[in-house]
């Protein structure tokens, strides 16, 4: 410190004058009767007798972030009833379904001293006592961001704070959805309903199976000395809002679910009452290889009769996320309303623009976009009313992340932000976003308004673009064509993506990925379902169809390169603008898509992939292979009608490629 010398009631001070050399000299200010007690009066003792009651001062209870309006102080139970009837409601989640007893449940941290299990708010329904309704399990309530910090610190090998005040945290050794393992219950109804054979996602399991391992899920979450009860609201459109219930055992796992549902306000807590449905996340715990239909000592079970989700053996957290899309791709599409595997952005005058892709072409890329309103980046709704945004966050991909290409994610990772599976600086506790050491698939979880310029509520008009993005590392398909209706459903069924297969071992062959509706993994019924609705939507509406390569130009990999961010960024602009639409076409060969002759900002001989390659024989048999990939695939797809009447199926099927 500089200058202490003219501080109040010191005794000693420092004086300014060392003549620059070494430590100042010491000098007394006071007078000789002053120096008897030496001791500092200057801000009054703190009114504590113990260390436990100063601990105690630090904390006072929370109070609701809005005022409680009349009607609700009027018709409320009283608080207690209230705390009451949201421990019975958490006791029956938790309840075995085969034991009458338990679980004992009760709220608080049993590592923190003021909760008690003699405390009032507790459920107990033991009758027949067993070991396990002796025990009680503490529930950790909806808690903040903070107190989740501290949980995932204090319990959870390998959490850290970064440098910028993420949780960095390892999802365990899967790092990744696994898709072989997600099997939905097929009974009587479902049967009919959903999709399932080949190509579906929806692999079968029966009743008595699911109650198995929800019965083994409910067990080891009750063995543990406490859980974290997360209740939680996805879709934006209120009409058509749903409430979820996630119990789990990691403070990762109820943080990053805080960051990707909708948060309640403290009233709307109050009035949640019961979940419409309800997540039992058993990760840590394998499934019973011994059970029926188990082929790994993982399982994802939905039971949509049931209203439950059953996650054993992966603790990779995009399960609980993308579980939940699953079961929205079933309940809304039943009230017609399409559920859509898409970014989505407004721009200033409401123009609408969706953006669907695969895993990894750019949907939060491009719909994180500094110059429009965000709605959402990954999974919406478009209703009668418009499109909202089922999550309440983002999850990003990390790897490679910069400041420079993508700065509002790069900001967006702050204090709440859960980066899975980073690595770090051991001390600096900087993150190495290049560093692959754990996996390619790096994530960043956080709150939808850590984005400037993020709507909320995540509401928008109908969509007036429907962009379709495909990572082409065959590097054929064009930087951006514009599509008819039928090529727009032709494409979205096909749902065409390639990437690199194994980037460390040398170059490979592109690997070509065609899931239906650029989501194959989450719809529940079949594809021609949410196809006939796009179309729909798309006609009554006038939106336009795009597609955009954010993929390989210049060759195919090894040879081209990614086509640059800021191209990309570019051509979704002219399309925003509406300045693409009103532009100059040509027909390309095959594929028959319409290319633009100009973008602003764009090279223009990049346009037609064509130029950018410089052996031409290598081009038109890639194209060609290419367009066999895409026949193949769409092959089973042939049989199945699309909309009212043939003509749109007719019509849909002549709009692939032709050769
Ligand atoms: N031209 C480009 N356009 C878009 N993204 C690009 C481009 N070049 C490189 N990228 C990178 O590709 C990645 C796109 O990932 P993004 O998170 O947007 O995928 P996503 O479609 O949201 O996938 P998921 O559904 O798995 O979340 C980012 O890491 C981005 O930096
Ligand atoms: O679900 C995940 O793990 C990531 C994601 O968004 C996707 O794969 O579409
Ligand atoms: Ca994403
Ligand atoms: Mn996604």
């Amino acid at each position: 410190m500089a200058d202490q010398s003219e501080e109040n009631g010191s005794d000693f001070s420092f004086t300014r004058n060392t003549g620059g050399l070494g430590l100042p000299m010491i000098q007394t200010n006071k007078k000789p009767a002053d120096l008897e007690v030496c001791h500092d009066d200057s801000t009054p003792p703190v009114k504590a007798q113990t260390i436990h009651q100063l601990h105690s001062l630090q904390k006072k209870r929370s109070t609701p972030s809005t005022p409680v309006t009349a009607s609700t102080t009027f018709a409320t139970i009283s608080e207690e009833d209230r705390q009451r009837q949201q421990l019975q409601s958490i006791s029956a989640s938790l309840a075995s379904l085969t034991r009458e007893t338990g679980p004992k449940v009760v709220k608080g941290d049993p590592a923190s001293k003021g909760t008690h299990v003699d405390d009032h708010y507790h459920v107990s329904t033991a009758f027949n006592v067993s070991d396990s309704a002796l025990k009680f399990t503490h529930v950790l309530y909806n808690l903040s961001p903070a107190e989740l910090y501290e949980q995932a610190i204090k319990y959870e090998k390998g959490s850290f704070i970064t440098a910028t005040g993420a949780l960095a945290t390892l999802s365990g050794a899967k790092t990744g959805r696994s898709p072989r393992d997600k099997r939905v219950v097929k009974d009587d109804t479902t049967e009919n309903e959903l999709w399932w054979g080949k190509g579906s996602p929806n692999i079968e399991m029966d009743e008595h199976t699911f109650l198995i391992n929800r019965e083994r899920a409910v067990d080891y979450l009750n063995s543990l000395e406490k859980v974290y009860v997360n209740d939680q609201f996805l879709n934006w459109d209120l009409e058509h809002r749903i409430k979820v219930r996630i119990v789990s055992a990691r403070a990762y796992h109820s943080l990053f679910m805080h960051n990707m549902c909708i948060r309640p306000t403290p009233e709307e807590l109050e009035e949640f009452g019961t979940p419409d449905f309800t997540i039992y996340n058993a990760g840590q715990f394998p499934c019973n290889r011994y059970t029926h239909y188990m082929t790994s000592s993982t399982s994802i079970d939905i039971n949509l009769a049931r209203k439950e989700m059953v996650i054993l053996g992966t603790q990779y957290a995009g399960e609980m996320k993308k579980g939940l899309f699953s079961v929205m791709h079933y309940i809304m599409p039943k009230r017609n309303i399409l559920s859509l595997h898409s970014g989505c952005n407004m721009g200033k005058d409401g123009d609408v623009a969706l953006f669907f892709g695969l895993s990894g072409t750019g949907k939060t890329t491009l719909s994180t976009d500094h110059n429009r309103y965000l709605i959402g980046d990954d999974e919406h709704c478009w209703s009668e009313n418009g499109v909202s945004n089922i999550e309440g966050g983002c999850y990003a991909k990390c790897i490679g992340l910069s400041r420079d290409n993508e700065p509002d994610i790069w900001n967006a990772i702050k204090f709440g932000t859960v980066l899975e599976n980073v690595v770090l600086d051991e001390h600096a506790r900087d993150v190495d976003y290049s560093d692959k050491s754990v996996t390619e698939n790096t994530r960043a979880a956080y709150p939808i308004e850590y984005i400037p310029n993020a709507k909320i509520p995540c509401v928008a008009p109908h969509a007036k673009n429907v962009i379709l993005l495909a990572c082409d590392a065959f590097g054929v398909l064009p930087p951006v064509s514009k599509l008819s209706l039928a090529q727009t459903m032709y494409h979205f069924i096909s749902g065409y993506t390639a990437l690199v297969a194994g980037t460390e071992d040398g170059i490979k062959e592109p690997q070509a990925t065609f899931s239906a509706c650029f989501g194959a993994a989450f719809i529940m019924m079949h594809p021609t379902k949410y196809a006939e609705m796009l179309a729909e939507k798309m006609q009554t509406h006038g939106a336009t169809g795009w597609l955009v390569n954010t993929g390989w130009s210049g060759g195919s990999y090894g040879l081209g390169n990614r086509i640059k961010l800021a191209y990309t960024r570019k051509i979704i602009n002219a399309i925003h603008s509406g300045s693409l639409f009103n532009a100059n076409y040509t027909k390309t060969e095959v594929f028959g898509l319409e290319i633009p002759t100009a973008v602003e900002g764009v090279p223009s001989e990049i346009l037609d992939p064509v130029n950018t390659w410089s052996d031409k024989k290598a081009y038109q048999d890639t194209l060609l292979k290419l367009a066999s990939l895409f026949r193949r695939n769409f092959d089973g797809f042939m049989t199945y009608k699309i909309g009212k009447d043939q003509k749109l199926t007719e019509e849909i099927v002549s709009a692939g490629p032709i050769f």
